[in-house]
């Protein structure tokens, strides 16, 4: 069976619970892989740039033994005008997995996902990154043995990996996220209500502000993300000094003495992190980076139906 991966509340929280530690067991190395994936044919379809993502489900999916097709932002004809409905109806009846970065409106990604014969995987769209957020799990739980009980302080603007990032940490039980984003550059509402509804269950806690001077008393992982989000642009001529005081800086960090540093990179060091707090002893940043391989292999695998539940 062909399952997509478009939101990470599609998931269920045992298949969440999964992916994460199949990540886990293939970060460790403890897969004999075997090429579940030989005779598969994956489509890469990035219209927008990537370093991370793309490489890692296309090396994903040729260790796991899947053939990829790559295709750049000017090379279909959803290009010169043919519909996303058209495209998915043709690219479907050719692959059994299509990992795309839009960076556009939700629907085309649902549309893209309107059919069962081809696995869809969500590789960022403008509200959401869910496979970043199955990386970022998977370097926590990595590091700490569990998500259970981890207190994350995500600092910056409340984009499409703080999207991921609150929908997944609030369903693991007594965690803590809170999301210190400028004002007016916070989180969509109904992506914090989602997150808060599971927090019901979890008993975790999802909580928004947008004062820098007010911090929380005690943190596991300091997040933050580069301040020009894909495919976005700001208005605001002074938005950069609204951004200023969100900073992670060695003081911040001084303040959380065990706390490990996290970034879904590409880093702009100066900006949302200082070059010392990046390239530091607490930044476990390019740890995370390569996770995005492994927790690529998990996805791939269970997204074309290989994996075990
Ligand atoms: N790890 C990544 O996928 N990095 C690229 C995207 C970073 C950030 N969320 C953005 O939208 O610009």
């Amino acid at each position: 069976m062909k399952r997509h991966l478009i939101t990470l509340a599609d998931l269920s929280d045992q298949e969440l619970r999964y992916l994460v530690k199949r990540g886990v067991e293939f970060a460790q190395g403890h897969v004999q892989t075997n090429q579940p994936l030989l005779g598969n044919v994956i489509g890469i379809y990035f219209r927008k740039t990537s370093t991370r993502t793309r490489t890692a489900f296309s090396a994903a999916a040729l260790r796991l033994g899947a053939q990829i097709i790559s295709y750049g932002p000017n090379d279909l004809q959803e290009n010169t005008g043919e519909s996303i409905d058209d495209t998915t109806r043709v690219l479907s009846r050719m692959l059994d997995g299509l990992v795309a970065r839009t960076a556009g409106s939700p629907q085309e990604m649902k549309t893209f996902a309107s059919q069962d014969r081809m696995a869809v995987i969500n590789a960022m769209s403008a509200d959401e990154h869910p496979t970043q957020a199955l990386t970022d799990l998977t370097t926590m739980h990595q590091h700490f043995g569990e998500i259970k009980g981890l207190r994350v302080l995500y600092l910056g603007e409340g984009n499409n990996s703080a999207a991921a990032l609150a929908l997944s940490l609030s369903r693991f039980p007594h965690t803590t996220l809170h999301l210190l984003t400028p004002a007016g550059y916070g989180l969509s509402p109904s992506v914090l209500e989602q997150a808060q509804f599971y927090t019901g269950a979890s008993q975790a806690k999802v909580i928004e502000t947008h004062d820098p001077s007010q911090l929380p008393d005690e943190v596991d992982v300091i997040y933050t993300t580069r301040w020009q989000t894909t495919g976005t642009s700001k208005q605001d001529p002074t938005w950069r000094d609204k951004f200023r005081p969100f900073s992670v800086t060695e003081a911040l960090l001084n303040r959380y003495p065990s706390a490990i540093f996290m970034h879904d990179l590409p880093a702009h060091r100066g900006d949302e992190v200082s070059a010392a707090v990046l390239d530091g002893p607490a930044s476990i940043a390019f740890d995370q980076a390569e996770n995005k391989l492994h927790s690529a292999m998990a996805t791939l695998e269970w997204c074309l139906g290989k994996g075990q539940r």
